[in-house]
This record gives structure tokens, C-alpha cells and sequence, in this order.
């Protein structure tokens, strides 16, 4: 793949071009009665015309023919994609899904769109409040077919197969162990190379923000010049056998045909866009001295709820780090929680359970529902010797932190086939070490 160039920072007002048509970014305004090179201007709103600057997100296409040249939208068929949260009972256990299972193309061909299938959410796509986790898992490429959410935002975390996202303001390539965001509203397509798969967190009210870093400083974790934006490139090409664009549209699909393809831009500008990050550039804090931080250090994105300080959802990583603290007990501790954990895992092992826990598979520990280090984990942290080493190396976990509390899918609980039936059996080794007698100094 020939090398993608893309546009530094986070949330920047950004301006692109097509190389190929210098000036079609018009000068000094953004609606001249004639636009440069015959082109229509079309702005795309990410929040109310009346939000205050700080989080006032916009961007304007200089496009060949506008978006509403569609035919009309008539419902499709949504598979495993669904927001309705009565399906099932809830489910307060700890659960955990082995790796998610993938289609051969020769068993069935599966593109992102048809492979999206629902694991679990809260809230509701029509007041706009609340999120969804998706996994995706397709073979083929969405060809001549683009999809939008109505709804809210992705966030897309690879584990499987790169993905090259074609989108209204040009090209991603996404591969494991980067994210991307594709906000609300944003047209994309999604070619794949071969069996892929990863995790989705969809997020109906607010957009995505880097975390404040308080007495951190001005520097950290995730730094806004580590975040690409798509630079302008276009197609006119005219599709006389149908373009298909589907809207994601109070959680329902639905499909427009049009006579050609809708990455027709050839110049934007705006603050209002998709990105995409590397995980291995996040800048990791931690103890230096005893005990175990709260994993909040780790957040890389947060969406933030209007409760101060209470997020709808945080992306958390556990990355490569050095563990160095004394007299602790280095793993996560054990814990209830008034926010919901999912947790996935890109590549490797992570710390709290170094068996059964999978790259491609998931966990959900839900509002106040205890968990912690597997027996195995605590026999092994209790006795270690605290030389400092390297925690997670070559590993790469993470959760989705949620102030919401979710329910599982029909499918995330029975259609999925790959729930693991004896997760719970991981604690049971767990001894009573109490000892009545014991005495502060003893050894
Ligand atoms: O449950 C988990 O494994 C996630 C987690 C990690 C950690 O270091 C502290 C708290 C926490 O919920
Ligand atoms: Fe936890």
C-alpha cells in the first residue's frame, strides 16, 4: 500500500486540498455564488449551530454534486446489529467471550456493514444518550457501497487485518494496535485484506475529547500532534449501476441508491473530522513509588456525560510499561465498580489473567459486579520479587469505561456461540489465608 499522508492534531481547524486542483478551497468565505471549479459547497454540522467554541464542530466539503442527490432511503435487512435492550434478561455475571468468531470468504462473504453484530449497550439512539459495543468481523470489501452512522460516533480498535477506510475527507489505513474516530454523520467505506476483525464503541450524545491531564501538565498520555486526519482526495466516477449508501438511522439500516460515488470532495475544510491514532505513541504515567493507580491514568479518549467528571465512556489502554512499585501488589486489585468494564485485547496477555482471556475475545464486568485477578494471577503477584520489569510488554488490552449500565445482545449471549461458560472458575482457587494469630513482624 503506497504510503497514506494525513494532517497532524487533535481537533484542529484543518484544510485540504486535492493536489490535483489547487484553489478549490475557496478564499476568505465559505459559500462564493460560484464555487472554484463548479464545485458545491455542503457544510456537515457535528454539534448544535449554537455551541459554545470550544466544542463548536463543523466542516465544509467543496464537493463534484451534493449529498442529497440520492434516491429515496427504504429499510434493509440489519442482521446482528441491534439497540433494543429488553431482548434478553440482564445479566449481572462476570462474562467473558472467547475470540470472536470470523466467516471464511468461501464460507460466506461478509463486508463491515453486514458484519456488524451488537454485544452490548444502554441507552437510547432517539433522546441521544448512551453507547453501544459492536464487533465487527467481515472478509470482503464494501464495494460501491458507503455507510453512515445517524446516530453517533465510532470508535474502531482493530485487532484483526488492517483496514483501508475510504472516507468524505480522504484515506485512512488503520492497522491493529491504532484506532480511529469516524464522528457522526461521516460517509465511509471499508476495504479489507484478508479475515478481519475489531471492536467498535458507538457513542450517541457527545463527541470523543482528549482527557484533562490536571497536575499531570501540559504533556502526556495521548498528545494531539499524534492524531492524523485524512488528507482530500476524490473520485468522479459515475456509478451507472447503482451506488449504495446506507444511513445507520435510529439504529435501523436503511439504503439510498445514486448514479456515483459520494467520495466526490475535492477540497474541505473544518474541525469537524475523522482521525486515527497509533496506541504505541501514548505517553504512560504511573506509580513510582507503592500501589496500584486507578486505571483512569491509562484513558486515551474520553466522552464525556454533563455529570462533571462522569464520563459516558472512557477508552482505557493497558500498554507496555514499566512496573516498578514497592511493596505492592502490582496487579489490578480486586474491585466492585459503579461503571461498567468492557474489556478486549488487540495482541498478547494481559496481566490480571494470563490464560483464557484471548486476542479477539472480550469481558464484561458490569456495574458493581466483583472482579479481579484470576487465582493464578494472585498466588503468582503475592510472592513475586519487586525487581522492576517490563509489564505488558508486547501486549496491548483495553476497556471501554461506562457511567451506563449495559445489557448483553440475544447475540452477545447465545447467537455468538463463544461465550465462555466457566469464566467464574478462574477465582474459585482463590484461598482463605486469613491467619488469627499472625503478628506484624513475623516473617
Ligand atoms: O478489571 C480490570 O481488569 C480493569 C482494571 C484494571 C486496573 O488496573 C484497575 C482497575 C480495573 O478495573
Ligand atoms: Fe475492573
Amino acid at each position: 500500500m503506497a504510503s497514506l499522508k494525513y494532517m497532524a492534531g487533535f481537533g484542529n481547524e484543518f484544510s485540504s486540498e486535492d493536489p490535483s486542483c489547487p484553489g478549490s478551497l475557496p478564499k476568505g468565505q465559505n459559500n462564493p455564488q460560484i464555487c472554484p471549479y463548479g464545485l458545491y459547497a455542503e457544510q456537515l454540522s457535528g454539534s448544535a449551530f449554537t455551541c459554545p467554541r470550544y466544542n463548536n464542530k463543523r466542516s465544509w466539503f467543496y464537493r463534484i454534486v451534493p449529498s442529497v442527490l440520492h434516491k429515496p432511503f427504504n429499510s434493509i435487512p440489519q442482521g446482528n446489529l441491534s439497540y433494543n435492550w429488553d431482548e434478553i434478561n440482564p445479566d449481572p455475571n462476570q462474562l467473558r467471550w472467547l475470540p470472536f468468531k470470523i466467516h471464511k470468504a468461501s464460507e460466506k462473504m461478509v463486508d463491515f456493514v453486514t458484519g456488524l453484530h451488537t454485544l452490548c449497550g444502554a441507552g437510547d439512539v432517539r433522546s441521544r444518550n448512551g453507547l453501544a459495543i459492536h464487533i465487527y468481523a467481515c472478509n470482503t470489501s464494501m464495494e460501491n457501497k458507503s455507510f453512515y452512522n445517524s446516530d453517533g460516533d465510532f470508535l474502531l480498535v482493530p485487532q484483526k487485518g488492517n483496514l483501508l477506510i475510504t472516507t468524505e475527507f480522504g484515506k485512512m489505513l488503520v492497522e491493529p494496535n491504532e484506532i480511529c474516530v469516524i464522528q457522526q454523520g461521516m460517509h465511509f467505506s471499508v476495504q479489507v485484506f484478508e479475515e478481519t476483525r475489531g471492536y467498535i464503541l458507538e457513542i450517541f450524545a457527545s463527541h470523543f475529547e482528549l482527557p484533562d491531564l490536571g497536575p499531570i501538565g501540559a504533556n502526556g498520555l495521548a498528545n494531539p500532534r499524534d492524531f492524523k486526519v485524512p488528507v482530500a482526495w476524490y473520485e468522479n466516477r459515475k456509478v451507472p449501476t447503482g451506488f449504495t449508501v446506507i444511513s445507520k438511522f435510529q439504529g435501523k439500516l436503511f439504503a439510498a441508491q445514486q448514479a456515483f460515488s459520494p467520495f466526490n470532495v475535492v477540497a474541505w475544510h473544518g474541525n469537524y473530522t475523522p482521525y486515527k491514532y497509533n496506541l504505541q505513541d501514548f505517553m504512560v504515567i504511573n506509580s513510582v513509588s507503592f500501589d496500584h493507580a486507578d486505571p483512569s491514568i491509562f484513558t486515551v479518549l474520553t466522552a464525556k456525560s454533563t455529570r462533571p467528571g462522569v464520563a459516558i465512556a472512557d477508552f482505557v489502554i493497558f500498554p507496555p510499561r514499566w512496573g516498578v512499585a514497592d511493596n505492592t501488589f502490582r496487579p489490578p486489585y480486586y474491585h466492585r465498580n459503579c461503571m461498567s468494564e468492557f474489556m478486549g485485547l488487540i495482541k498478547g496477555h494481559y496481566e490480571a489473567k494470563e490464560e483464557g482471556f484471548l486476542p479477539g475475545g472480550g469481558s464484561l464486568h458490569s456495574i458493581m459486579t466483583p472482579h479481579g485477578p484470576d487465582a493464578e494471577c494472585f498466588e503468582k503477584a503475592s510472592k513475586a520479587d519487586l525487581k522492576p520489569e517490563r509489564v505488558a510488554d508486547k501486549t496491548m488490552a483495553f476497556m471501554f469505561e461506562s457511567s451506563f449500565n449495559m445489557t448483553v445482545t440475544k447475540w452477545g449471549l447465545e447467537t455468538c456461540n463463544c461465550l465462555d461458560k466457566n469464566y467464574s472458575k478462574c477465582w474459585q482457587p482463590l484461598k482463605n489465608n486469613f491467619n488469627p494469630n499472625w503478628k506484624p513482624n513475623a516473617k
